[in-house]
């Protein structure tokens, strides 16, 4: 069987391994919950997009939102690579990670001031504006700091990315973007304004997109708005087509990064942009399949009758990952070392007081306590999206790199998650 992460996850022999490091081990040595990354994968990834760019211009800025960690913002900046960022907590990652603010694009439905203060202090490339009242904010923030905001216009294309509701961003009922038909006024707004600097168009329909079509579509709405926009004598400099390129979870078949660029490029050439720099925001597709979470089995429930359920209850839970319970996402789940014997079916839950709390729904797994699983592809969205819920401390990070084991971030002590706090 090919693993979601393969080449760099493999079985080899029993035990299922990382770039070649048995996972087993890992949760042996740092304890569990743990998530553990390749870095030799998230680079693999993300020159897989600078391929298929090479020789145009263009910046790849990853949407850090999937993954902030430091250790692998940093891998992405030496990288060469730019930064979505959606708040100043993850311009402040980006800083200390030893990423470069003119690289960096910042979107967002509801950016504070101070937000923008600490952006246009910082020299961001551009900000992605996605409201009429924004422009006008940004534009009183750009004035009193005594410079010109470089601002792109998020555009709502209207277009469905055919994914799940709770991450499709593109469709008129969503709450992102400036709707198609507002945009070119909004643009003649920007343009009147004496703190902004129009530079841009962008655009971003949505997350685990697994067909081109949206994509293009959304391509000729921004093109269209971009020839009326430009016939209206302002210039745009790059088209930024977002992110959301999916991956594979179970049997899910996304283009590859290289023919979701090859396509737009294609079709920016057909209609007579290809001079333009083009930017792309993937989170996901860099991170997703880099990334394990290692889970001891705890206890094993077996069903009383042939209705029941059997539920294997593991020290992970919907704390750590909360993708299964959020929008009932399917993530592979494999044992650490895979053992002989009866592959019952079981239910795969934390140990939180949540009938929410699953990993995974009816897996066959030859399982015993104190065995370790591997939630598969859980790069993306993981850690980013963990939580304290019942007082959980948040599992700790290791990354690989060919041989060597970097511990990237320490498991949590339950008493920093009360340090803040103070009795009356
Ligand atoms: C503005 C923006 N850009 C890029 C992304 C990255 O998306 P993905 O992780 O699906 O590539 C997101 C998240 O969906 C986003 O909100
Ligand atoms: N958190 C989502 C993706 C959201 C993308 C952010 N706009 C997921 O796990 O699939």
């Amino acid at each position: 069987m090919n693993l979601p992460g393969a080449p760099f996850l493999a079985r080899q022999g029993r035990e299922l391994c990382l770039e070649g490091h048995a996972l087993a081990e890992l949760a042996a040595r740092f304890g569990t919950p743990l998530y553990v990354y390749s870095r030799g994968a998230m680079l693999r990834a993300f020159q897989a997009y600078e391929r298929a760019l090479h020789g145009r211009r263009h910046l790849v800025c990853y949407a850090m939102k999937a993954n902030s960690s430091l250790a692998v913002l940093q891998t992405f900046a030496q990288a060469g690579a730019g930064f979505d960022i959606v708040s100043g907590g993850e311009l402040a990652r980006v800083l200390a990670a030893g990423g470069d603010a003119s690289r960096v694009v910042f979107s967002g439905v509801g950016k504070t001031r101070a937000e923008m203060r600490q952006a246009l202090q910082a020299g961001v490339r551009c900000f992605n504006v996605e409201s009429q009242d924004e422009l006008d904010t940004l534009n009183a923030e750009a004035l009193a700091s005594g410079c010109r905001a470089p601002v792109s216009l998020r555009v709502n294309p209207d277009v469905d990315a055919g994914t799940h509701p709770y991450i499709s961003t593109g469709l008129k009922g969503n709450k992102f973007g400036i709707a198609h038909a507002q945009a070119l006024g909004a643009y003649r707004h920007a343009a009147s304004l004496p703190g902004l600097h129009v530079v841009g168009i962008d655009c971003h329909i949505g997350s685990q997109i697994t067909q081109l079509p949206p994509y293009l579509d959304a391509l000729d709405r921004l093109l269209d708005l971009v020839e009326a926009v430009e016939a209206a004598g302002i210039p745009i400099h790059h088209v930024d087509v977002g992110g959301g390129l999916g991956i594979t979870y179970t049997d899910e078949t996304p283009p590859d990064a290289g023919a979701l660029v090859r396509a737009l490029l294609q079709r920016l050439d057909e209609r007579g942009h290809g001079h333009r720099e083009v930017l792309f925001e993937p989170g996901r597709s860099l991170v997703g399949n880099a990334g394990v979470l290692l889970a001891e089995v705890l206890v094993l429930k077996h069903a009383l009758d042939a209705e029941g359920k059997n539920f294997c209850i593991v020290d992970a839970a919907m704390n750590d990952l909360v993708r299964p319970a959020m929008y009932e996402a399917w993530m592979g789940i494999e044992p650490c070392v895979q053992r002989d014997g009866p592959a019952p079916v079981w239910d795969v839950v934390g140990p939180v007081c949540e009938s929410g709390d699953w990993l995974g729904r009816a897996r066959a797994l030859a399982v015993a306590p104190g065995d370790v699983l591997a939630v598969l592809s859980a790069g993306a969205y993981g850690m980013t999206m963990a939580s304290n819920y019942n007082t959980r401390p948040r599992a700790a990070e290791v990354m690989l790199d060919g041989p060597r084991v970097h511990l990237i971030r320490e498991r949590e002590d339950v008493r920093q998650l009360f340090a803040g706090e103070r009795l009356l």
